[in-house]
């Protein structure tokens, strides 16, 4: 290193740097310099405190939900007996967490029993003699273990014989519109009850002011009752974007959204839900391959001759899952304090921008840095102090 070079950063460690106070009279740059302290308040003000609410401690809700769905409905088909049905045969499971599932349409098979039986026609299980079919094969997609066995499916089709639950599903064509359509208009309780621990808040989706004779015949109502806890089937499809019964042909997954967000410094009496709907399984347009949502369970029964048999019944619905979300802010001194530093640190901000645009941007930026700028030395020091000791000659 040169020795100018090591005597000028000997220089930089022992300056001292000290802020003097220019002051300039000018209507642009003092304009300037309001609008920058202007934009810092807008931000502090409008973005931090009230749209952030950032002086307020939070907490996450901590929510149960059950739920009750009423309805019957009538069904009087070619492909089954007429039936009435009511919330137990068509909500299944009884008792769901955070969602409940309502049957809209079903293959049912009924009569079934441990037997044996030729297998549904398809190329791999079609067969001309014994040789084609494998005592103990078992393949996932078919519908039993098969027994070797070739035997006659119809007159002029041969199927491997399997052990199995017989006679089998039938690949039939699904009933189109559902056969359960009226569940359009069965209605769903939702009882949801959420505490914000912190604040020590309890609420209910059934509000204080709703009493029994209302909940007999309240129903929701985004406009005139958006407080009632009761939901109309075909209302949560179609606030969701989605046809019912388009969806009850072959099932989906509805979300019923919960928010709970609630600022509890205005007290805990003007906490409400706020409800919004979704359709959640994706409903491709472009790749419709295996939509919808189904499942099979079964019913089962002993013959008057002490056989057990069971009804297989293919099943597809509507599950509806209830997703409840918040967060609540009350007032508190610790974020507060936090939030009111960094708001004036960010105030400070102002004269730093402004400096930087009269030092760098504006046309006069060389008297500015000249008189923003002093560098001064001992012998300049004593010079002064002389100056304002005997006043200048
Ligand atoms: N899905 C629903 N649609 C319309 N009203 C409902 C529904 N579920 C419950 N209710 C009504 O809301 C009120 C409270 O229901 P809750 O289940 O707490 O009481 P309940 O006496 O056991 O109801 P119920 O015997 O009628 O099923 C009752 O008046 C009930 O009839």
């Amino acid at each position: 290193m040169s020795k100018s070079a090591r005597f000028g950063c000997l220089c930089c460690t022992y300056d001292y740097e000290t802020p003097k106070t220019l002051v300039i009279q000018s209507t642009k740059i003092g304009c300037m310099f309001r609008l920058v302290q202007f934009v810092v308040l807008l931000y502090v003000v409008g973005y931090v405190c009230v749209v952030r609410k950032a002086y307020q401690e939070r907490d996450s809700v901590i929510s149960s939900v059950t739920t009750k769905v009423k309805g019957f409905a009538y069904t009087n088909t070619s492909y089954m007996e007429p039936r009435l049905w009511d919330v137990a045969d068509y909500v299944i499971p009884p008792q769901g967490e955070n969602s409940f599932y309502v049957l809209t349409n079903v293959i049912m098979t009924p009569k079934q029993t441990q037997s044996r039986c030729p297998e549904l026609p398809s190329p791999s299980t079609t067969c001309v003699d014994n040789h084609n079919c494998f005592e103990g094969h078992n393949d996932p997609r078919g519908s039993g273990i098969q027994t070797g066995l070739c035997v006659n499916y119809s007159a002029t089709v041969q199927t491997c014989e399997v052990l199995s639950w017989c006679p089998l599903e039938e690949h039939t064509k699904l009933p189109k519109p559902a056969l359960l359509n009226a569940a359009a208009d069965f209605t769903v309780l939702i009882k949801n009850s959420i505490t914000y621990p912190k604040f020590k808040v309890n609420r209910r989706s059934i509000l204080p002011h709703i009493n029994s004779s209302y909940l007999k015949k309240c129903e929701f109502n985004r406009s005139t009752d958006p407080y009632c806890p009761i939901f109309r089937l075909k209302n949560i499809a179609s606030e969701a974007g989605e046809d019912f019964q388009d969806m009850a042909v072959k099932g989906g997954i509805l979300g019923i959204f919960i928010d709970w967000s609630c600022d509890l410094d205005w007290g805990a009496h003007r906490c409400f839900p706020k409800y919004s709907f979704r359709r959640l399984d994706s409903k491709n347009p472009v790749n419709n391959v295996a939509p919808g949502y189904n499942f099979r369970f079964a019913k089962y029964y002993q013959t008057p001759d002490g056989q057990e048999s069971r009804t297989l019944i293919k099943a597809y619905g509507i599950r509806f899952d209830i997703i409840v979300f918040g967060t609540g802010g009350k007032f508190g001194i610790v974020p507060t304090i936090i939030n009111l530093g960094a708001a004036l640190t960010i105030l400070g901000l102002a004269p730093k921008v402004c400096d930087w645009i009269l030092l760098t941007c504006s046309s006069k930026k060389d008297l500015y840095k000249k008189n923003k700028i002093t560098h001064l030395n001992d012998d300049d020091t004593e010079s002064v102090s002389m100056e304002t000791t005997y006043g200048t000659q």
